[in-house]
């Protein structure tokens, strides 16, 4: 039996073992077996960090935001680098298929050196004043200490997306990772490392949300919280920061509709709604969580869509034949069963899967059954409470005054998904769905230089892009006036 790894916590630039004395156990998805050990951080580590981050922000602004991203472009050559070792470790702590982790190493990556490549974009303005000799100079500076809160599902990615725009416009950054997959988020300590970050720029902390995150949210010290998770976490995480007015990020919560309309390439729309519902085991905050299918073509496109989800091939994730993993604990597989139960008590109808798998290989391990419900109606609570997981209830609709009201019968706005290609519909979905990110005869997948935006309880402030990347940074305005 190999010895379990225990990972200790990342503060300016050292590896240290809490003073608590406790680690957290993460367990591996697909076995049940604890894969490593984590520090069980306290507030004061969480405070040093802090402290550490601020100290080294006054010499890291001060470089060359070139400067700043050459090094950064290193950290991500050294994650390419060491893509199979992270991969296997995010297959390991999530239970991602390793051809879905080696696309999350390589999105890592490229987060990072999207933002490199906005190290000379960092402009201001000159501004005409309305006094004589005199000049209005608005400057973007960075904001100070950035502390990054992230999620189980991309929690390598995640980390990237926030980290590189945090650095590369002059900020230094306090990384806690989710408790459930915090593995791979830590190797970047040593990459860090590798490649000469100062100490103090980079700094990563584990341990529980509430006490850790609390603590590091609420501390005077720092100027920006950047938060991906669940709507309520994040909520609290407002009430927080509103104590020192610290600007926050959030990317939470989602329930997607996916709308087809008469006229969609039927095909392409099944393709699409099949993987952007169970691709990552449907953890996914952009996934399809709602099927709305017009009347016209709803037998055609169901007898479709179900043959695809029964051929579904669930079960270890390091197989490339493999189409789907397990959840990610035990509790989001219990979440599972309970959508289910609810669901066919409110009327719905199970048109395949619905139960979790417990024989020969899924004896071990948190795995559940690709799901559609049918017979489901917009009043039903699968339809607006996320599910974060393989179940999509499908809806028929007549109009499209129908659909839209469907649609946007929802406390969230992230993405939306539609399938038409009648240019007028198309027109009028834009106008008129209220989401952040609407995909248009295609699947979910936000690319970097776009805007990740949810509306409502998905999220404020953004990410992603030349918008996402100004969020990192501050204005300071100078009236400068001069001799005549
Ligand atoms: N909009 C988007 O881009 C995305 C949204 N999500 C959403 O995230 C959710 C699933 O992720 P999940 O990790 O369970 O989300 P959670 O909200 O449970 O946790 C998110 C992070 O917040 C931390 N945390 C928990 N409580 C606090 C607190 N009081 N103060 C500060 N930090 C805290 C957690 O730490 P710990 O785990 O140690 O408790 C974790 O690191 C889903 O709702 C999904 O929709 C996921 C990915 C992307
Ligand atoms: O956070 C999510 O669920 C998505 O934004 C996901 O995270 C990183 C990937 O690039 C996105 O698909």
């Amino acid at each position: 039996m190999s010895k379990i790894k225990e990972y200790q916590l990342f503060i300016d630039g050292k590896w240290v073992t809490s003073t608590s004395g406790e680690t957290i156990d993460i367990v591996s998805p697909s076995t049940e077996e604890v894969i490593a050990r984590v520090q069980n951080g306290t507030v004061e580590e969480a405070e040093q960090a802090l402290k550490a981050a601020e100290k080294a922000q006054k010499s890291w602004k001060k470089l060359p935001a070139r400067s700043r991203a050459e090094l950064l472009y290193k950290l991500a050559d050294e994650i390419k680098a060491d893509a199979e070792f992270l991969a296997e470790l995010l297959v390991k702590e999530q239970g991602k298929l390793l051809k879905v982790a080696r696309m999350e190493v390589a999105v890592t990556a490229s987060f990072i050196e999207y933002a490199c490549e906005g190290a000379r974009r960092i402009e201001g303005d000159i501004v005409p004043s309305d006094n004589a000799n005199e000049q209005i100079w608005i400057q973007k500076v960075p904001r100070g200490v950035v502390v990054a809160i992230t999620a189980w599902n991309f929690p390598l990615a995640l980390a990237g997306r926030k980290l590189g725009p945090a650095l590369v416009a002059g900020n230094t950054i306090v990384l806690k990772p989710t408790s459930e997959t915090p593995l791979a988020t830590l190797e970047l300590g040593n990459l860090a490392q590798k490649v000469g970050i100062p100490n103090g720029v980079i700094n990563i902390l584990t341990g529980p949300g509430r006490a850790m995150g609390n603590a590091l949210v609420g501390s005077p010290i720092t100027k920006m919280v950047t938060m991906t998770g669940s709507t309520p976490v994040g909520q609290q995480i407002a009430r927080n920061a509103a104590q020192n007015l610290t600007h926050v990020q959030l990317e939470l919560g989602g329930k997607a509709p996916f709308i087809v309309f008469e006229d969609a390439d039927i095909d392409a729309a099944v393709d699409a709604a099949l993987h952007s519902r169970f691709d990552n085991c449907g953890q996914v905050c952009t996934c399809n969580e709602r099927m709305y299918v017009h009347e016209g073509i709803y037998d055609r496109f169901m007898d479709k869509f179900i043959a695809k989800t029964k051929a579904l091939k669930v079960g270890d994730p390091m197989l490339d034949d493999t189409d789907m993993g397990p959840k990610v604990n035990k509790s989001e597989l219990e979440h599972m069963e309970h959508l289910v139960s609810v669901s066919v008590k409110e009327g719905a109808t199970i048109a395949t899967g619905g139960k979790r798998l417990t024989e020969g290989e899924f004896s071990k391990g948190y795995w559940f059954e690709p799901t559609v419900l049918t017979g489901v109606t917009q009043n039903m609570t699968i339809v607006h409470e996320e599910s974060f997981g393989p179940i999509l209830p499908v809806l028929k609709f007549k109009t499209f005054e129908e659909v839209i009201g469907y649609a946007n019968d929802c406390e969230y706005g992230l993405a939306a998904m539609v399938f038409t290609n009648d240019m007028n519909t198309i027109m009028k979905c834009n106008d008129e769905l209220e989401y952040g990110e609407i995909y248009v005869n295609r699947g979910h997948g936000e690319q970097h230089q776009g805007f990740h935006n949810g509306y409502k309880l998905s999220g404020s402030g953004g990410e992603d892009g030349k918008y996402g990347f100004e969020q990192y940074l501050e204005k300071k305005t100078f009236y400068i006036r001069h001799k005549a």
